[in-house]
């Protein structure tokens, strides 16, 4: 006789429901949103998806209503849920685990939160980020953010929230590509891609209107592929994308080191990255390393970062080999000051197993973030404050005006 603790065959196990995917919509007024929640809702595969919008996307999705519960949730035609915020968000999200587990709803694929089109993403992403209960309940899927591929440059000249609705994404969505007809809407259009290459290379770019802005391609951009369970560390990084940023940054770096030799005054060669400050507050770029990071040094290195540069991070995402546990890589994501539980994974996903992070700041200099980075990890370099000297006095690093190496 099969001993009770034996699981049936087919039948699940007992334990901790699978955390939901959660992804955030965004894009600028006007850029599209509703017209892709609106198609990609009526993919078989989007079934049992909630959608929690706003007060003001709600018309958008109307003709799609059918019935209204009690608790502010009303079912679409399609057979997902939408919700606008009247309360908060995190009861919004709290009502709909509520439903799922008393069995008033019998499956919660994906949970879309839809912003308006001046919001920062960043408040969204800490609400989950930073409740204990739903942390474990739901998991950051996918930032997509829409950009208008008439208006968006405009746009992201003169608007401080489009700027960061696009580094925060992990998708780029083109709208409106088919009205780019005439030799000036393709300049302006081209001079968008590269604008946006220089904020968020590593985003994944996908076009509305030559359907490639799939299910497949707008969702599953986590860490973890939800079919093979495998977490694809590469891709979720993607810090190859960063490298063309790298190399314009270094001419500036190799100009400074040269100046930095035998010197430790930094505040000599504080013109040595006007070029760049000036150019563009946002940038992008990774740091690696193979020397494993002790876990303290980590630690201090995050905690200093997010406690004095918090609102300068727009994302940090990174994979990094410990020096108590090479084997188990840990995985750390951050929005500004707010940093995802760390994960620890079983194994290595593949052969590379350097320490990688992938940076998105605005006005923290990369040079800034390479020295304390290089410090704290015992990477040091000559000329630069130990890490003793760091952790008793974090000002050491003086910042914008130290020479970089
Ligand atoms: N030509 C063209 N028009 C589009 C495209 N996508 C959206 N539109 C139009 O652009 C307008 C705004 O689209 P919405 O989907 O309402 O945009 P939204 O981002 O939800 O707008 P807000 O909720 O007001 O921020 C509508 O008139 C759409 O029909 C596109 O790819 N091509």
């Amino acid at each position: 006789m099969a001993s009770p603790t034996l699981v049936a065959e087919g039948q699940k196990p007992k334990g901790p429901k699978p955390p939901i995917p959660l992804s955030v919509l965004t894009g600028f007024l006007g850029s599209g949103k509703t017209t892709l929640l609106n198609r990609i809702l009526k993919d078989p595969s989007m079934a049992d998806t909630a959608v929690i919008i706003n007060e003001f996307g709600e018309i958008g999705l109307d003709h799609l209503f059918v019935d209204q519960a009690g608790d502010g949730i009303v079912e679409l035609a399609s057979g997902c849920l939408c919700c606008t915020i009247r309360g908060d968000l995190v009861t919004t999200l709290e009502n709909l685990l509520r439903r799922l587990d008393n069995g008033r709803m019998d499956r919660l694929n994906r949970v879309i939160i839809e912003t308006t089109g001046l919001a920062d993403p960043a408040p969204i992403l800490h609400t989950v980020m930073l409740h204990p209960y739903l942390v474990m309940r739901y998991r950051l899927d996918s930032v997509i953010t829409l950009v208008d591929a008439v208006n968006g440059l405009s746009t992201l000249d003169n608007h401080e929230e489009a700027r960061k609705q696009a580094a925060v994404a992990d998708r780029l969505v083109f709208t409106k590509t088919d009205l780019v007809q005439d030799e000036e809407a393709r300049a302006s259009f081209d001079a968008l891609k590269q604008r946006l290459q220089q904020l968020n290379p590593g985003a994944r770019r996908l076009d509305a209107q030559a359907n490639d802005a799939t299910v497949e391609n707008l969702f599953n951009a986590g860490l973890y592929d939800p079919k093979s369970k495998i977490p694809d560390v590469a891709a979720w990084l993607n810090a190859e994308a960063y490298e063309d940023q790298q190399h314009d940054h270094h001419h500036g770096h190799d100009h400074a080191h040269g100046h930095s030799q035998g010197h430790h005054h930094g505040h000599d060669h504080a013109h040595a990255h006007d070029v760049n400050r000036h150019s563009d507050a946002i940038r992008a770029f990774t740091l690696s390393t193979d020397r494993p990071v002790p876990a303290s040094a980590l630690e201090m290195f995050l905690d200093l970062l997010r406690s004095a540069h918090g609102p300068k991070l727009l994302r940090v995402k990174g994979i990094v080999q410990l020096a108590e546990d090479p084997e188990r890589p840990v995985v750390i994501h951050g929005v500004q000051h707010v940093f995802h539980p760390p994960a620890t994974l079983e194994a290595w996903p593949d052969a590379d197993h350097r320490t990688r992070m992938v940076f998105i700041t605005k006005d923290l200099p990369e040079g800034f973030v390479r020295r304390m980075f290089e410090a704290f990890s015992g990477a040091l370099l000559p000329d630069t404050p130990d890490h003793q000297a760091l952790t008793d006095n974090p000002l050491v690093v003086s910042g914008f005006t130290s020479p970089v190496r």
